[in-house]
């Protein structure tokens, strides 16, 4: 493990797992967007969330209930359809985040 105090070099190929400088050069590369990426989707997460806030408010403010289990059915159906079984676990994900756990 280490430490603030360890004063270990750690070259590109420790970093990446990589066995030559190349391929740690296009790993390295290739982690950047993917953190760009992951910066986007953790975005568009946050903004879904915040959507669907608005919806769970009107409803509940109408005399509804905070969750509408038709809709969720449609939803983990997209997301299936698109990403296969995953596709499921990471809508029900979705969901919690959006409407907490039930
Ligand atoms: O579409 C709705 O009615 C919502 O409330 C949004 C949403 C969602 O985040 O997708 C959240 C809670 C509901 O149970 C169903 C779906």
């Amino acid at each position: 493990m280490s430490t603030a105090a360890d004063t270990t070099t750690h070259t590109s190929t420790d970093r990446t797992g990589a066995r030559t400088e190349e391929a740690a050069d296009v790993i390295a590369g290739a982690r950047e967007r993917i953190d760009t990426l992951d910066d986007r989707i953790i975005g568009l997460v946050q903004e879904r969330m915040a959507i669907s806030a608005v919806i769970q408010e009107a409803r509940i403010a109408s005399g509804g209930r905070r969750v509408n289990l038709s809709r969720e059915m449609d939803v983990l159906g997209h997301y299936r359809d698109a990403l296969g079984k995953p596709g499921t676990s990471l809508a029900m994900t979705l969901l919690e985040l959006c409407r907490g756990r039930i």
